[in-house]
């Protein structure tokens, strides 16, 4: 389960602190999906990056099944990312010079949690069997999206944390992704948190929080 409590960010702008985030709080239970939504500049990608540990909070805290995030030290976070959290981004960001099977294996591997059987299966249900020789520039966006989330999902991690995830696709592509990751996602009872600025996206979760003015409005 994931609990951010009061949580504020600011940056330093030409004229002083700009406040981004101003006392976020949410709550996400294991195997939930939920849409966060907002205005262009409202701090939702800021938000990914305070829980996906790969930037500071100012003050609050985001606890992560019993873990608070915000009180580990950069070896810690960096620990959670590899073991518990799997981050899908917009631009796919495959390794170029890996295939596609190395690159759905590279996190897991890493995590020390490579299953042959479940990767095999993964690139069963993402229909990229065909494909596993080749390099992600051999590669359709709607199919090295594919990989992306293959290699998210095989080190099995207990939050997938999506930014934009069909925001480089076409509405056909796009909407396979989202079909794929969400039975995924299930499948292997993690939360999934994702950021978009679309509402047919956004419909497919089963929360939606929208953010304003730094908080959480509805
Ligand atoms: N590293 C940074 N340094 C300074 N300001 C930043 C930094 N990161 C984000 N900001 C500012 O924080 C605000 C929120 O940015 P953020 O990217 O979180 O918004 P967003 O809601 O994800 O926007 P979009 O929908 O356009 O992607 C913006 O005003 C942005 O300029």
């Amino acid at each position: 389960m994931l609990i951010v409590k009061d949580l504020h960010k600011s940056f330093d702008g030409a004229d002083g602190p700009v406040a981004v985030l101003r006392g976020v709080d949410l709550r996400l239970e294991a195997g939930q999906t939920m849409a966060l939504t907002g205005d262009s500049g409202s701090g939702k990608s800021t938000l990914l990056h305070l829980i996906g540990g790969l930037d500071h909070a100012d003050s609050g805290t985001i606890t992560l099944d019993g873990t608070d995030i915000t009180a580990l030290d950069d070896a810690g976070r960096a620990a959670l990312r590899r073991d518990r959290i799997g981050v899908v981004f917009q631009q796919f960001n495959l390794i170029p010079s890996l295939d596609v099977a190395a690159n759905i294996a590279f996190q897991a591997r890493l995590a020390g949690k490579h299953d042959r059987d479940w990767a095999d299966r993964l690139a069963t249900r993402l229909g990229l069997t065909d494909h596993l020789k080749k390099y992600p520039e051999q590669l359709s966006g709607g199919q090295q999206q594919r990989v992306a989330i293959g290699r998210t999902l095989a080190a099995k991690p207990s939050l997938v944390l999506a930014d934009e995830p069909t925001g480089n696709l076409d509405e056909d592509s796009g909407a396979r992704v989202l079909e794929l990751m969400l039975a995924l996602v299930e499948e292997t009872g993690a939360s999934l948190l994702t950021v978009t600025h679309s509402q047919s996206l956004a419909g497919h979760m089963q929360r939606q929080l929208h953010l304003r003015h730094g908080r959480i409005d509805g």
